[in-house]
């Protein structure tokens, strides 16, 4: 029997324009939980808040209000070495991981750094098996970002993402510069992968056949909540 993973109470956020603009409030009482091993679809018109709430998960912004749970423990008011521990757990993949390397420096070395920062023990035996479960050979961490494809560079950002041992994966638009064939790819990886490790995802997208491949569960956003009505889904 699965059991809740994370679990997310009202959350609201608001963002001002500029220093003194008005208030936006892009989430109101948004909720909903999200059981181990499953992938929730997030869909919903641009500029409604998907990728506001990905960072909120990802603890990567605050809300204004609400909380949100994660193995039954609010990740923002954890103490120091839990909420540390929830970072580790939970990780965000954007759509274009490129700029998330250093841009001067070789990947391999930002990939150790994510290992230095949650101070993990991993071999090199470690490192060669993760870059193989996505598909890539450990030359490619002696290369520089700007010389790797877009589809590598995604392979890549996944491999930083599983050396941390996740157990929850915000996946923000993943595959939505690819070209049709690599995103087939990377897709297929994202599901071989949740079967293995067990991890669970939410899956942002536009794209519905994307959504409706990958996830047990859909949701639409819309006024800052999210729905489960599927009649909604002919909105996208
Ligand atoms: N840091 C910020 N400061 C001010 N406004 C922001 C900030 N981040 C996002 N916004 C605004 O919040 C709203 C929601 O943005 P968000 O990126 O979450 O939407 P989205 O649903 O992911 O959009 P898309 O589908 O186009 O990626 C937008 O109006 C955006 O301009």
């Amino acid at each position: 029997m699965s059991s809740v993973l994370l679990e997310a109470r009202n959350i609201q956020k608001t963002y001002r324009k500029g220093l003194l603009g008005k208030t936006h409030k892009i989430l109101d009482s948004c909720s909903f939980t999200l059981q181990e091993g499953e992938t929730l679809g997030l869909c919903g018109p641009s500029g409604c808040g998907k990728s506001t709430l990905g960072r909120l998960l990802a603890g990567l912004e605050h809300p204004d209000s609400g909380q949100i749970f994660f193995h039954g423990k609010n990740i923002f008011t954890a103490d120091k070495i839990t909420k540390k521990r929830i970072r580790q757990k939970i990780q965000i993949l954007f759509q274009d991981p490129q700029g998330t390397f250093h841009p001067v420096k070789k990947l391999g070395t930002s990939l150790h750094r994510v290992v230095d920062l949650y101070d993990l023990h991993l071999s090199e035996s470690d490192m060669t098996t993760i870059l193989s479960t996505v598909g890539l050979h450990p030359e490619i961490l002696n290369r520089y970002p700007q010389e790797i494809s877009g589809g590598q560079a995604q392979r890549l950002a996944l491999a930083r993402i599983l050396l941390l041992k996740p157990e929850f994966i915000i996946l923000d638009e993943p595959t939505s510069g690819l070209d049709i064939s690599v995103q087939a790819q990377i897709l297929h990886l994202l599901k071989d992968l949740k079967k293995k490790e067990k991890i669970s995802y939410l899956f942002i997208s536009h794209d519905r056949n994307v959504l409706s491949f990958m996830s047990d569960r859909i949701v639409y956003m819309t006024d800052g909540k999210l729905h489960p009505d599927e009649n909604l889904m002919q909105k996208i």
